[in-house]
């Protein structure tokens, strides 16, 4: 293979996709020298294979809003690879959704669910409807639309979903309704459900709680403790909220979060108290973050701007993609930062990761280390196969022995030879070496 030659090939294929373009390339860049130290790898024209999903459907979703009107979104799953096991990952809702995006998000889950160690393939799916202002009837009345395309497509054993950005346990309990409504069939078709109706404990912890691990693995291999750390968390969400929640459980200081229109500072931290407040105003009352700062009189910084300026030791990454670029990379580094763990899904850019890894502080990409959602779905999908439900410390330490599986595979594949871990490479040559290998073994097809 030659990776340059691969990525101007599927430039030219898919020029409108340049996320998609993005996660490819980074990917490539990691696994060439592998790839080619396997001549029937290239002979299977594996790499292509690899790339370009197996599938895309898309579909037209109409539903009425409160006034009446109907409207129109676009509806997508992408399944990219399902050589390890049944398409798995996300759904996103959110204004800014479109196929290349979805593509970049199913073409590192399927490198992220490789890592977990679960059999899962790689999916992604959403639509550009955007939850945000609408009655909990309208969202409901949306997700029953998306549901009737869907449905036809996805299954236990055929492809599972769950939540992202915008598709969260609201969402995911009126797409598993109505999935059920249509096939007159319960099954474990969708994950992250509610514990009533066989979710698992510990998903919504998951993402967030994972990324923290993984981080304390990254920590340890410098003899560095997390607690008594200065924490930037960006985002407010579901990763946001338990990233924040067990960084405070192991003495951590978090100082920041954000949504698209702003961040806080709060010097004094984030406190369970407040933790709490930001839980009830983002998941319940469904407000900005910018009533933070005003209930709390800290800083809040307004047009869209990010946490990555303010001083702390730690960064972690937990809203969208792309959301640290060159100049707040290098802002970081200047301020002192010694480890960034992305709990989005590529929120860093490639010329961001090179000022990470030039100044050699630990940085470790997305799917590595926001795999504990996707490994807990897993878990979820298991215990509805056996119709048992585990306990939360069952989950939480079967959470833990993924995630540091995970940084094990990082360190393995990812050292170089003065020592310092490369975990986008590691992640890259791990996650790729066991699906290309169930490639070779499936045939071609
Ligand atoms: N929910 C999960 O289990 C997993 C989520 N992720 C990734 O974590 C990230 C956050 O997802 P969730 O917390 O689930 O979603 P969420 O919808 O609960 O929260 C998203 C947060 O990001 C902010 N945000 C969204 N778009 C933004 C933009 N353009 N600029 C600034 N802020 C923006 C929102 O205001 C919100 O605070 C995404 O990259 C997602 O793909 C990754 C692995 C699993
Ligand atoms: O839990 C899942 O299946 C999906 C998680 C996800 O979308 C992700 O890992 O980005």
């Amino acid at each position: 293979m030659n990776a340059k030659q691969v990525i101007e090939d599927l430039e030219k294929r898919f020029p409108n996709e340049p996320a998609y373009i993005q996660a490819v390339s980074q990917v490539l860049g990691s696994i060439e020298d592998v790839y080619n130290e396997y001549p029937a790898f290239e002979k299977m024209n594996l790499i292509e294979r690899l790339c370009i999903p197996d599938r895309v459907i898309s579909f037209r979703v109409t539903w009425v809003d409160d006034r009446g009107n109907v409207q129109t979104n676009m509806g997508y799953r992408v399944q990219h690879n399902n050589v390890l096991g049944p398409y798995k990952g996300g759904i996103r809702f959110h204004e800014s959704v479109n196929l290349g995006i979805l593509k970049f998000l199913a073409f590192e889950q399927t490198f992220k669910n490789s890592l977990t160690t679960l059999p899962m393939g790689g999916a992604k799916g959403g639509s550009d409807f955007s939850p945000r202002g609408k009655s909990n009837a309208e969202v409901m009345r949306f997700c029953q639309a998306f549901m009737s395309e869907l449905y036809r497509h996805i299954g236990p054993d055929e492809d599972v979903p769950a939540g992202d950005i915008g598709v969260g346990g609201r969402e995911v309990a009126y797409m598993f309704g109505w999935y059920k409504k249509l096939t007159h069939q319960w099954s474990g078709v969708l994950t992250g459900k509610g514990l009533e109706f066989g979710g698992s404990l510990i998903r919504p912890e998951a993402t967030g709680y994972g990324n923290v691990y993984f981080l304390q693995n990254m920590l340890s291999t410098r003899g560095i403790e997390l607690a008594g750390k200065t924490v930037l968390v960006s985002g407010s969400g579901n990763v946001a909220q338990y990233t924040i929640e067990k960084c405070l459980e192991l003495g951590a200081k978090v100082v920041t979060c954000s949504d698209s229109d702003g961040y806080i500072y709060d010097p004094d931290g984030i406190t369970r108290e407040k933790l709490d407040y930001i839980m009830e105003l983002k998941n319940e009352e469904r407000g900005r973050i910018r009533e933070y700062a005003e209930k709390y009189g800290c800083k809040y910084v307004g047009g869209g701007a990010k946490p990555w300026t303010e001083k702390a030791d730690i960064a972690l990454p937990s809203a969208t993609q792309n959301e640290i670029n060159e100049e707040a990379a290098k802002a970081l580094v200047a301020n002192g930062v010694i480890a960034v763990s992305e709990g989005a899904n590529m929120p860093t850019t490639p010329e961001a990761i090179k000022v990470f890894q030039d100044a050699k502080i630990l940085y470790s990409p997305g799917k590595a280390a926001n795999a504990g959602g996707v490994a807990v779905s897993g878990l979820e999908m298991s215990q509805n196969s056996e119709r048992l439900s585990w306990t939360r410390e069952e989950v939480d330490q079967m959470l833990h022995r993924i995630m540091n599986d995970i940084h094990d595979n990082c360190v393995k594949y990812g050292t170089e030879e003065d020592g310092y871990i490369n975990y986008v490479k590691g992640a890259n040559i791990a996650g790729f070496l066991k699906v290309a290998k169930a490639m070779m073994a499936q045939g071609i097809y």
